[in-house]
């Protein structure tokens, strides 16, 4: 069964009861081997696995508390052959980009170029906008880099995206902390295009003392399963493979 979440893009003002956490989906793009998986892995897990299945896509949650608040993150990690194919399945559905390419090969970083020119022309004029962070993942290959790191941070700031050099393999709390800042993002965004008008001179403005409180442009979305991870999309692509898996995680090969 695939069971998407979608977030309202026109900013319909609703009320999010206070003990529903709100939500926040993310999207890991970037080129084949990179380590979209293996981020997302070390993220839900604090486990590195070395090897998954390269055609498996799919969207996890997990319950975090970022800034003592709760949130839903969903991380849909894609598994695109090579560069931005059929980006309408992602592009209405998230709340936040992560772009990943690898430091040891400059072809994943040159492919970081075309998903970033197409999530921020897809994003222009969208309230609230779509933040996106570009990650060099494997900087434990130091000795193999062939990106430099001022390459990818100017890169970076050429689209207005946070840059972040990381690798899945070492320690958790960096992975922790990316996902983290991309959900401090999106609040901000949030809050950014809910933000109260100015009031004019003219009497007839409304006031906003009046004005019901403003709280995020999210539509009432059904609360998710209480499973800690769980599989919200089958898979987009059946592996190829048959070799023997280990499931680690409900929708996560690995060989
Ligand atoms: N040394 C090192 N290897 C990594 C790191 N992250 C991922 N890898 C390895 O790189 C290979 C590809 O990782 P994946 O997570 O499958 O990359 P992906 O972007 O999901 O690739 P596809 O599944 O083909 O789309 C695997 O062998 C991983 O073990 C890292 O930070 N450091």
């Amino acid at each position: 069964m695939s069971l998407m979440f979608g977030k309202a893009r026109t900013c319909n003002i609703v009320t999010v009861p206070e003990h529903e956490p709100s939500e926040c989906n993310i999207v890991i793009l970037g080129s084949m081997g990179s380590g979209k998986s293996a981020l997302t892995v070390k993220f839900l897990t604090k486990r590195f696995i070395s090897e998954y299945d390269p055609n498996l896509e799919d969207t996890y949650s997990s319950e975090e508390v970022v800034d003592q608040q709760p949130v839903i993150v969903k991380v849909m990690d894609t598994a695109d052959q090579d560069g931005p194919v059929n980006c309408e399945r992602y592009l209405s559905w998230a709340n936040a980009f992560i772009i990943v390419y690898s430091i040891d090969n400059r072809n994943s970083f040159q492919a970081c170029q075309q998903y970033i020119e197409t999530v921020t022309l897809y994003s222009k004029g969208l309230q609230p906008d779509t933040p996106v962070i570009l990650l060099g993942n494997k900087v434990d290959m130091e000795r193999y880099r062939q990106v430099s790191k001022a390459d990818g941070a100017a890169l970076a700031s050429r689209f207005g995206c946070r840059f972040f050099e990381v690798s899945a393999c070492l320690d958790f709390l960096s992975i922790q902390h990316i996902f983290h800042e991309v959900v401090r993002e999106v609040r901000r965004e949030t809050d950014r295009s809910i933000r109260p008008l100015f009031i004019s001179e003219d009497k007839s403005a409304i006031s906003l003392s009046s004005a019901p409180p403003l709280t995020a442009c999210y539509k009432e979305l059904p609360t998710p399963a209480t499973a800690k991870l769980v599989t919200v999309k089958s898979s987009r692509a059946q592996s190829k493979r048959r070799a023997p898996t280990l499931t680690l995680l409900k929708g996560f090969k690995i060989f």
